[in-house]
């Protein structure tokens, strides 16, 4: 069936149709977001600060356009708009994730529950489900409370995982009888590297003096010590999960990781094992823990004494602490093996010895996109779904998010900024690249898109925009369906 699809490709470069008839029958379509991107309301329905509220505010020069998440898409007020919008593009499912200081204000249940918080999300997931749409929750999206950042320096302190574990029970108790996905974390991966390794990306901004302007930090160390303390508390949650609420509640619960594909520079053995290590430091760090209880060897022998061990009932308890996994994928890279570095500047960014690049001899991996990490290689996505199969053992996954962006460019007319052919082209593809791999026999059960909407992208503030729908942030975050919100309903028409 695939080659004549394929000599269609070959001769009209147009990829072959896709739709979502083209998928396992219950395979399920959504649309992703956060909460810190997405909701606004900063300082209303008594919710508490966020490292991202002190981040953005203490150094707005760390943003690309120094603007911060006080409003963002405003879907603190404009949710039933948004929900609109996924019935009428048709999608089965919404992932979002919960503020957890807009629950637990100051971060411990000790402090007491915001029940004005507890209202808002009761209203987005009835809203979900009045319009037939399956929530997909995710408890923690880098928003973490300031005020344990204060108490006890986040999760450089295994203090929190009992303050986490707390907060993802007052959302199992008044949430799970409809909430039956959860998620515990995103990509603890993005949240240690850009918040504790490279240059203060992201909040809480820590780093080493070698890596960034950074008022304190150790980029050889807090990176391992905050993901550790994340999937302890991720591993404790899951149990807490299946001992108490699964039974009843008949929900599923897991983790969602990120991952770069990467294309060795060339097929020498070494620039083969530099891209098997870069896996391991990206993917392998959480995949290695919870499939087998241990870290990756490599990143043991490299790493060595900066990275924390688990003890032997942390081992068994992280191991299978999943009933899925969320995985994301953008992009790809080339990897080059690199010398072992000094020992002396030490940090993630260097310790698993590889050169990754998306340009190998002035050739990109593919066309760039608006993020200068963004390059577009829907191969990629096969082959990282494929690797996680044969490496891992077929586990259940969804993908969780998927997408690419483009500038934003304030003197487009807006008709013209709702002409997003890339995006259409680059969702096309990498759904064909993904069915692909499900027809290898990858065990994925839905796909998320990033994004619902436009919304706040980090560390390049709104001069990026990764929304299927534009948010005018002049007009009210009036929201507009760009031509890939027609693209998409058209896919999904059962
Ligand atoms: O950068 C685009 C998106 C962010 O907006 C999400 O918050 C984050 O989960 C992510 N991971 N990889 N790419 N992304």
């Amino acid at each position: 069936i695939l080659l004549p699809l394929l000599l269609v490709v070959a001769v009209s470069g147009e990829p072959p149709p896709i739709s979502r008839r083209s998928f396992p029958e219950g395979f399920i379509f959504g649309t992703a977001s956060s909460s810190y991107q997405y909701e606004g309301g900063a300082r209303e329905g008594g919710r508490g600060p966020s490292i991202w509220d002190t981040f953005t505010h203490q150094h707005p020069d760390k943003i690309a356009d120094k603007s911060n998440g006080d409003v963002a898409a405003d879907s603190y007020h404009l949710y039933k708009e948004d929900v609109r919008i996924m019935k009428d593009m048709g999608v089965d499912a919404y992932r979002f994730s919960i503020s957890w200081t807009r629950i637990l204000p100051n971060g411990s249940l000790s402090g007491g529950i915001n029940r004005e918080g507890i209202s808002y999300y009761n209203n987005l997931i009835n809203e979900l489900l009045l319009k037939g749409v399956q929530p997909f929750v995710t408890l923690f999206h880098w928003d973490s409370p300031q005020a344990l950042e204060d108490k006890y320096n986040g999760f450089l302190s295994p203090n929190i995982i009992n303050d986490y574990k707390e907060y993802a029970e007052t959302c199992f108790k008044e949430f799970g009888d409809r909430v039956k996905h959860w998620i515990t974390f995103n990509e603890p991966l993005s949240f240690c590297v850009a918040g504790y390794a490279s240059g203060g990306m992201f909040a809480p901004g820590r780093c080493s003096p070698w890596e960034g302007n950074c008022s304190a930090g150790d980029s050889g160390r807090e990176p391992y010590t905050a993901c550790h303390h994340q999937l302890l508390a991720h591993a404790e949650t899951v149990r807490l999960y299946k001992e108490k609420y699964q039974v009843l509640q008949k929900g599923k619960i897991g983790i969602t990781l990120v991952s770069n594909w990467f294309v060795p520079f060339s097929r020498s053995k070494s620039n083969i094992d530099a891209a098997r290590r870069a896996l391991d430091f990206m993917l392998g760090w959480f995949m290695d823990p919870l499939i087998r209880g241990e870290y990756p060897l490599s990143m043991r022998e490299l790493v060595r004494n900066r990275l924390p061990q688990f003890t032997k009932e942390q081992s068994e308890l992280i191991k299978g602490s999943f009933d899925f996994i969320g995985l994301n994928y953008y992009t790809s890279n080339y990897a080059g093996s690199l010398p072992p570095s000094n020992g002396l500047n030490n940090s993630y960014s260097t310790d698993a010895r590889a050169n990754l690049t998306a340009v190998r001899n002035g050739i990109p991996i593919g066309p760039q996109a608006a993020s200068p990490w963004l390059y577009i290689y829907p191969q990629g996505f096969r082959e990282l779904v494929l690797y996680v199969k044969e490496n891992y053992g077929n586990p259940t996954i969804y993908i969780t998010e998927n997408g690419v962006d483009e500038f934003n460019n304030k003197t487009l007319p807006l008709q013209e900024a709702l002409k997003d052919d890339t995006r259409i082209d680059y969702y096309h593809k990498h759904l064909l690249s993904l069915l692909s791999a499900i027809r290898d026999g990858a065990n994925v059960k839905g796909y998320f898109a990033w994004s619902l909407l436009d919304n706040f992208e980090w560390s390049n503030g709104y001069t990026v925009r990764f929304g299927i729908n534009f948010v005018d942030y002049n007009d009210g975050a009036k929201r507009y369906p760009k031509m890939s919100a027609h693209w998409f309903k058209e896919f999904l028409q059962k």
